[in-house]
């Protein structure tokens, strides 16, 4: 980790966002929930695109889901670093991050019955 305070500069920029989309792409290679969390999400924003109903409350959904199973993904690894044996507080930790994925899925999901749901039924009834 470098802190030497210097203004930010565009190189150090890009390296920045090179490492954090390799962290992107490792989590996708390996988290089958963040695939499918990706995937139901461009599903999502095409049938918001095609219903012609707002973008930004599901593109705000994905990106909290998505940037939670990040997070959770994160968590799990630190624990494991740091506790590879059972221990109580390791288990608190990733139950309680995977109940923030579960609760932000949730959240994702009622959003998506509310903004896609009547247009879909009126198209599907109409
Ligand atoms: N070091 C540990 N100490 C205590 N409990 C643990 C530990 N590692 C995992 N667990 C618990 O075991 C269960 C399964 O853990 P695991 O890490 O396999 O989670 P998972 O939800 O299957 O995640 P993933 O499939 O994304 O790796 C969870 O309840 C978790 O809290």
């Amino acid at each position: 980790m470098r802190s030497d305070g210097s203004a930010l500069s565009p190189s150090r920029w890009w390296r920045s966002a090179g490492f954090a989309w390799a962290g992107v792409r490792h989590v996708y290679r390996t988290q089958a929930n963040f695939r499918i969390e990706v995937w139901a999400g461009v599903l999502a924003l095409g049938l918001a695109l095609g219903l012609g109903v707002p973008l930004s409350p599901i593109l705000l959904a994905c990106g909290l889901v998505l940037s939670v199973e990040l997070l959770n993904t994160a968590l799990e690894a630190v624990v494991d670093l740091a506790s590879p044996e059972w221990h109580p507080l390791a288990k608190v930790a990733k139950d309680a991050a995977a109940g923030a994925v579960l609760v932000a899925s949730l959240g994702a999901l009622g959003v998506g019955l509310a903004v896609l749901g009547p247009p879909l039924l009126r198209l599907l009834t109409g």
